[in-house]
């Protein structure tokens, strides 16, 4: 094959540079994407292609970059940018089914064009990745006790460590959905303001059985129309509202880890719903994302919270000024702690999630934190309050295990877990659709959780504890 002969396409040359930048920047694909302003000279097809690479070579970078070595001599060292060239060519063959001869020829172009001499070696290595890739995929060679998971990991990126920790978290169907939805695009769902937005739900905006969730027919036309600029609604994952809205109830309320807030949001929009009136405590680790928090509340119409920054370990020193003013510790009728997780959810909205973890963040490390997080909370919440525990992660160590570790606590012996799906605002009859929806995902012991699938919600746990 002549590949002299090639013209490097628009869509790959642009999906390069942007990865390039992304690896310079330590930056999140997706925003390094969404800044490019070069995609929106490419026609649709192309920018969906550029679009698809980015992300892709991203969610599977640590399996291309095995295959890539199986293809390779041993000795053979690859510089960042012909690597980075290779990823490219090869994530089309493994994972879009490329036609060997086109991912091979462009290939060999991405290559050159970091490093002229690359060219020879690019042709090699892609002609051997072209014939082998189903076996790669197969796990052929691989010890038959490790071959199955192997290629479970292989065929959705993921690496072997993590396929099973998930298999292990939610048995083989489940995961299996998992590993089937992580290279697919996650359904995109907001939440509407009710004080500007419901009337957008008129729009060709499909509504949920959740009040106030909606997932429109064409979501980039929806983003456009400024509806989010506007605060008339906030982009959420489905499952996430309803762990937000199971935690709207009237009375007081602390929300550790709010983050920038969209379960603030949610939870004041439902509340308004309700016809609740409530005060709300936000807290998280890092003031710049409270005062995010703050400034969309106002924007949006509704009504302020009041905020606290710090390490919520220490909960009683972040909440020193607050307490100050009663002159006592202050207790809350509901407290939700939205722990710092693994994000292992939404992969698919985060690509680099799978590659950046560590086994230790997962068993260790993060269940550690998320257990004295979870015991902070509870020291404030008010006798008969609820403390809901929400993660987005799918993993046992951080979902039930914290749960279970707390429960058999000094202080978590005071708790009893109860029915996300029975939490007051389920009474009210424009939510008790919603509530059905939750009942689908509860475990046995009332655990809200679910698992991603292709064209289905994020992964998201939730619990509810409520205090004797
Ligand atoms: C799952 S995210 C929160 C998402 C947010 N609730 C929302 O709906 O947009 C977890 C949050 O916990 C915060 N966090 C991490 N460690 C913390 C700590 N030790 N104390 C308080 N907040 C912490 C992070 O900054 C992050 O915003």
């Amino acid at each position: 094959m002549s590949d002299h002969a090639t013209t490097l396409s628009p869509a790959r040359r642009l999906a390069l540079d942007i990865l390039l930048d992304v690896g310079r920047r330590d930056a999140f694909a997706r925003d390094v994407l969404n800044a490019n302003t070069s995609l929106k000279n490419l026609d649709e097809r192309d920018a969906g292609l550029t679009r698809r690479l980015v992300l892709g070579v991203t969610a599977t970078s640590g399996c291309l970059d095995d295959f890539l070595q199986q293809c390779s001599d041993p000795k053979t060292r690859f510089s960042p940018r012909v690597r980075c060239a290779l990823r490219i060519a090869l994530f089309e063959l493994l994972y879009l089914d490329a036609p060997a001869n086109v991912a091979v020829s462009q290939g060999v172009e991405l290559a050159r064009s970091q490093s002229r001499g690359a060219a020879g070696l690019a042709n090699a290595v892609l002609h051997r990745a072209a014939s082998n890739r189903s076996s790669f995929r197969e796990a052929e060679g691989v010890d038959p006790v490790h071959a199955r998971i192997v290629s479970l990991a292989r065929t959705s990126g993921t690496p072997v460590w993590l396929a099973r920790i998930i298999e292990d978290s939610l048995g083989q169907d489940a995961a299996r959905d998992v590993f089937a939805s992580e290279l697919t695009p996650a359904p995109v769902t907001f939440h509407l303001n009710p004080l500007t937005g419901d009337c957008a739900q008129g729009d060709g905006v499909g509504k949920g059985s959740l009040p106030g969730c909606i997932e429109p027919v064409d979501s980039a036309a929806y983003i456009r129309s400024g509806a989010l600029g506007a605060y008339k609604a906030v982009a959420s994952d489905a499952s996430a509202q309803l762990i937000a809205t199971s935690a709207t109830r009237p009375g007081s309320c602390l929300e550790i880890g709010s983050g920038r807030g969209t379960k603030t949001f949610i939870m004041a929009c439902q509340a308004y719903r309700a016809g609740w009136n409530r005060d709300h405590v936000a807290v998280d680790l890092y003031q710049e994302k409270c005062h995010m928090n703050a400034a969309r509340l106002i924007d949006a119409g509704l009504p302020p919270a009041r905020f606290a920054h710090g390490d919520a370990r220490d909960l009683d020193a972040v909440l020193n000024e607050i307490d100050g003013e009663t002159g006592a510790h202050v207790m809350f009728d509901t407290v939700l702690l939205d722990a710092p997780c693994s994000g292992t959810g939404t992969m698919r909205r985060h690509p680099e999630i799978p590659w950046r973890l560590a086994k230790q963040d997962i068993v260790r490390e993060l269940p550690a934190l998320q257990f004295d997080l979870l015991c902070a909370a509870a020291s404030r919440v008010a006798s008969a309050g609820e403390l809901y525990y929400a993660t987005c992660s799918i993993i046992y160590d951080e979902n039930m295990a914290v749960v279970q570790r707390f429960l058999f606590s000094p202080l978590g012996s005071q708790f009893t877990l109860a029915p996300v799906s029975s939490s007051d605002i389920f009474d009210l009859p424009a939510f008790a659709q919603a509530s059905t929806t939750i009942r689908d995902s509860e475990n046995e012991i009332g655990c809200y959780a679910s698992h991603p699938a292709p064209g289905k919600p994020d992964g998201h746990f939730c619990a509810r504890l409520v205090r004797a």
